[in-house]
């Protein structure tokens, strides 16, 4: 007596609804990137599983390998990650056991299946000491922990499931999350005045981009066509630092650029280090799988125009 009875039902069973070997299983659905796949993968009619964290912990895996051998799906993305690049430096175990061994465990049920595995990876795999951009078999070299996790996870998965194609995205940016892109123009259209890095260069990237680019490959497999493997750079083209992204930022809203003042990367007093010149050269995912990437500035505007701020609104 006093006690309510409470019905639990397992979030996995929706799994067992979906036609086998015809889904997708996507991980990180929450996320940044994760948010804009699900919402692309749905819009292509595209039959999905997207658990949010609260009803899949990857921490707590076994359930989930157990369902992907029970009740096999076509593709699994993985876009979920620990992306706080300054805490993983003192929560170095979580991190490395969302980026690396989880990765490296579904890469072996994957492989086990015959699932298709799209693993997201990231430019802070580099040292960024060079001042060209890398393509892919360049040697990596991360400089933080949070880049020795993601390069450990890139291997663990390669190792288990060499069938496997490794997303390697920079700088994401998006309408789902709060980032980078939204800070800068709250406070331009403001007419606050704002600091950013000048002497640090990267390859600024649309999350919507790289959802319609994974949204494509899931749709081929799904379809049964052959797609090559291994890993790819996905990003937007072109150098960017900071500074570059505040000033097209400013343009597109039509305020002073003058507004954005250049700082280095020393002054933020950053607590994990940052690669340098971590561009990445994306011209082989548009030779080998038909997917070219945007330039970085349209990239932007694409991101500002989702989010509710049209070209020269402040103008
Ligand atoms: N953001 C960036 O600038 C870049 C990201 N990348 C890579 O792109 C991918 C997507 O990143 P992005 O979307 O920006 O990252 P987000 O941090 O926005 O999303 C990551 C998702 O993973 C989820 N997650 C973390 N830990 C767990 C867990 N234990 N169980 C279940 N879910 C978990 C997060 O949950 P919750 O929502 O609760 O936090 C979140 O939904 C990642 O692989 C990242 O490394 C690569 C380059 C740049
Ligand atoms: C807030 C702010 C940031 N910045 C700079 C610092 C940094 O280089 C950049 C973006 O800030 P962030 O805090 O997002 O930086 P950071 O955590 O370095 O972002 C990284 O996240 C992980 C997950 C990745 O994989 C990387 O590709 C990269 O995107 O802008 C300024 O110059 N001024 C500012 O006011």
């Amino acid at each position: 007596f006093g006690k309510a009875a409470v019905m639990t039902t397992d979030p996995l069973n929706a799994i067992y609804d979906l036609p086998v070997r015809k889904y997708v299983l996507l991980l990180g659905a929450g996320g940044q990137l994760g948010q804009e796949c699900a919402a692309q993968l749905a819009k292509q009619g595209i039959s999905l599983f997207a658990p949010p964290r609260h009803d899949l912990d990857l921490v707590e895996l076994s359930p989930l390998l157990h369902a992907i051998k029970a009740h096999p799906p076509a593709v699994l993305v993985n876009a979920a990650a620990f992306t706080d690049v300054d805490g993983a430096e003192t929560l170095r175990l979580e991190a490395r056991q969302i980026n690396a061994d989880v990765p490296g465990l579904l890469a072996e049920v994957a492989a086990d299946m015959g699932v298709r595995l799209i693993h997201v990876s990231t430019d802070f795999v580099f040292s960024g000491e060079g001042s060209t951009p890398y393509f892919e078999s360049d040697k990596t070299g991360p400089v933080n922990w949070y880049g020795a996790t993601k390069r450990a996870g890139e291997r663990a998965v390669r190792m288990s499931a060499p069938e496997t194609v490794i997303l390697r995205t920079a700088w994401l940016h998006g309408r789902h999350r709060r980032c980078f892109v939204h800070a800068m123009a709250d406070k331009l259209a403001r007419g606050e005045q704002i600091s950013a890095v000048n002497d640090r260069f990267g390859s600024p990237t649309s999350a919507a981009m790289l959802a319609s680019h994974i949204t494509r490959l899931c749709n081929r497999i799904v379809e049964g066509d052959a797609i090559e493997a291994g890993i790819f750079h996905c990003a937007g083209i072109g150098a960017a630092s900071p500074y570059d992204m505040a000033t097209e930022i400013a343009d597109h809203l039509g305020v002073d650029r003058d507004l954005v003042s250049p700082v280095s990367a020393a002054q933020r007093g950053e607590i994990a280090a940052r690669p340098h010149f971590a561009v990445l050269d994306c011209s082989k995912i548009a030779r080998h799988l038909r997917l070219p990437c945007q330039p970085w500035q349209e990239g932007i505007r694409q991101t500002l125009t989702q989010s509710g701020i049209p070209e020269g609104k402040i103008a």
